[in-house]
């Protein structure tokens, strides 16, 4: 089966994507492994596919996310913005507010005219059971016995489970130790994403994300949504963050409202088209996300 795609990223965070709506694509956990395989196949963090929406009265499309290890998710800051970028430039849209459907619900994209994309995130679900994440009760932070360590952390759904927790320095954070400890950490039952965040100001922070099925990304944007709606629970930022990430930099607004919808702000780059041939797809086993970059 010959598929035709382009390679995307969000301030690093790198996308497959592939236009569902005029290909006919099928694609199997095997098919997004190759994909996503940065030697046997195109190589990303995650693989996105464009399709028709169940109810058009309600989305110009359905958005669908594969992380690398093969396993459909919920939702991709960054991707959506890709998203948008791709829909647009496909010819698939003459529209620049993009309503679409995802598997954690409806999301508006609105492509600036800077070139930006605004993504209407959604409100953030706070519940331990929404996330899920196993407590008696909600509540602002948890801990959580990690190794020989009990850690801080807060917990909140974007659509995407994630698990923040507060470090001095983004730089030396063990994220290559902790993240796959929080990554595949019991209490948390379909895994979480782990964000290791440093306040700089009630205006600025640092942020670092071990992604559920991926590994350490260059950026993440549920990751800079849910450590911004955090440290705002906590007191620590106000409702406009610029989140600093290794790849690059993010707008977040939240008013710290629950019933209050995310904004994300940023850049979405498109690198190159191809196509590639997924009907001899190698068999790959993903041993600790060896997709990871470098
Ligand atoms: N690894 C995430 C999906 C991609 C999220 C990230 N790339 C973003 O930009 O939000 C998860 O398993 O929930």
């Amino acid at each position: 089966m010959m598929i035709r795609f382009t390679k995307m990223h969000g301030l690093g965070n790198d996308f497959v994507v592939i236009d569902g709506v005029r290909q006919q694509v099928v694609l199997t956990p095997d098919h997004v492994r190759f994909l996503a395989h940065r030697r046997l196949g195109i190589g990303c963090d995650q693989v996105l596919m464009v399709e028709p929406p169940s109810d058009p009265s309600r989305a110009a499309f359905r958005y669908r996310i594969f992380n690398g290890d093969g396993n459909e998710v919920e939702q991709c800051g960054n991707g959506a913005r890709c998203f948008a970028v791709f829909v647009r430039d496909q010819g698939l849209t003459r529209e620049s507010r993009i309503p679409v459907e995802t598997a954690a619900g409806y999301i508006t994209l609105q492509i600036e005219r800077d070139g930006q994309v605004t993504v209407d995130m959604g409100t953030p679900r706070l519940t331990p059971w929404e996330i899920p994440f196993e407590a008696e009760r909600a509540a602002p932070w948890y801990t959580l016995a990690v190794q020989d360590q009990t850690l801080e952390i807060g917990t909140v759904s974007m659509g995407n489970p994630h698990a923040v927790l507060l470090v001095d320095n983004v730089q030396t954070a063990p994220v290559a130790r902790l993240g796959p400890a929080i990554e595949g950490h019991p209490r948390f039952p379909r895994h979480v994403n782990a964000g290791f965040m440093q306040v700089m100001s009630r205006e600025h922070i640092q942020l670092r994300v071990y992604e559920r099925g991926v590994g350490e990304t260059l950026a993440c944007g549920t990751g800079a949504c849910a450590a911004v709606v955090v440290g705002r629970l906590q007191g620590l930022l106000d409702t406009q963050v610029n989140v600093d990430l290794p790849g690059g930099r993010l707008v977040v607004q939240w008013s710290g409202h629950e019933h209050d919808p995310v904004f994300m702000t940023g850049p979405a780059t498109s690198v190159f088209t191809g196509t590639i041939d997924v009907s001899t797809t190698p068999r790959l086993k993903m041993d600790g996300y060896a997709n990871r970059p470098g």
